[in-house]
């Protein structure tokens, strides 16, 4: 299996998720700026692999600070950590990992840098390697979603290149190849960054599993003749209510499912959820580039000065998700009272 994110010696080697498929380039970054540039040019995309990575932003940001008195060694740790949550709005992780290791460090504020930096660069791996074992149970409690024999569609890449072992919309698919079922994915291509093209392909390809890629126009006449058993895709941000931030074209592909009869499942950790946020209507959506679209991956296809709006994320209401699917088992509706429940550790299907 791929490996998204990789930290040894001081430095974080990533796979430039950009150049793929036709080059498999690992780069390592080595300061807080490199990684900035990695997340905002989606070198290193996904909710949880850019959570990880701004983690260890952190650690590569703190490594040389010659501060030796808690307070202002805090102060340079909190503009590292607003500047890599400058990178990109929308995935909540990002805030939740930068989140975590300030506290790490007010919790040891009594104890020497040089020690602090020691117990931070600790706490960044081990975010990774609780997302390995969310991620996991991800697909362990998604598997309930599938049958022997199904066919998945899926849009952009929630699988192991936007986490950092398994994915999330994909940890089920990969499972289920593991039991030895017969499971089949359409994969959206994912306009304009391409992630399902570039992305998902791949990384299904590697594992052997059978993937039909389709343009993102062509899912509706796929559904209607009944190719598609169920609908997983992945998730940025899951408001109180329920409402979930995706890659933009999502809400299209539940209203789709919606009326074709079809399963319509999110998945993600439940440090993709946050409650402080009520409804998908207060979720920040990222706007990139106009040469995202214009000028995709070297081909002119729009006049220069072409309006371009370029949203990447869009926002599927509650109502037309079934479930969404987290390492503490399917939370359905009502998502305002369910989701609420997890957080409180009774977790669970719901
Ligand atoms: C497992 S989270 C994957 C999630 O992140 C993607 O966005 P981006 O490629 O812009 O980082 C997309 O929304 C996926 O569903």
């Amino acid at each position: 299996m791929l490996k998204t994110l990789e930290y040894r010696d001081g430095k974080l080697y990533i796979i430039d998720q950009t150049k793929l498929p036709t080059e498999k380039e690992i780069i390592a970054i080595e300061t807080v700026e490199e990684c900035f540039d990695a997340i905002k040019k989606l070198k290193v995309r996904g909710a949880p692999a850019i959570g990880i990575a701004a983690a260890y932003g952190v650690v590569l940001g703190i490594k040389d600070l010659e501060e030796d008195d808690f307070n202002s060694f805090y102060n340079e740790l909190k503009k590292i950590s607003k500047y890599l949550g400058s990178s990109r709005p929308t995935a909540v992780n990002l805030f939740w990992a930068l989140d975590r290791m300030e506290k790490k460090a007010l919790e040891n504020k009594y104890k020497p840098v040089e020690e602090i930096k020691k117990i931070l660069e600790e706490e960044a791996i081990s975010i990774q390697r609780e997302d390995e074992k969310i991620c996991k149970k991800i697909g362990e409690n998604g598997i309930e979603v599938l049958k022997d024999g199904y066919t998945i569609l899926t849009h952009c890449n929630a699988g192991v290149l936007a986490t950092s072992k398994y994915g999330t919309a994909l940890a089920p698919i990969y499972l289920a190849k593991e039991r030895g079922w017969n499971i089949k994915v359409f994969a959206d291509e994912t306009r304009p960054l391409l992630q399902g093209s570039r992305l998902t392909t791949f990384e299904l390809m590697e594992a052997g599993i059978d993937v039909t890629l389709i343009t993102d126009n062509m899912a509706a006449m796929v559904m209607s003749k009944g190719w598609i058993d169920v609908v997983i895709v992945g998730c940025d941000r899951v408001a109180a209510n329920g409402d979930v931030a995706n890659k933009i074209g999502t809400y299209g592909v539940a209203l789709l499912a919606k009326a074709h009869n079809i399963p319509f499942y999110v998945a993600g950790p439940t440090t993709t959820i946050d409650l402080k946020t009520p409804t998908g209507k207060d979720i920040v959506i990222e706007e990139r580039g106009r040469e995202e679209i214009i000028c995709g991956f070297g081909k002119q296809t729009a006049p220069s000065n072409v309006k371009v709006y370029n949203p990447a994320f869009d926002v599927t209401p509650n109502e037309l998700i079934d479930g969404i699917i987290t390492e503490k088992g399917i939370v359905r509706a009502p998502y305002d009272i369910n989701l609420k429940t997890i957080f409180s550790g009774a977790g669970g299907e719901n």
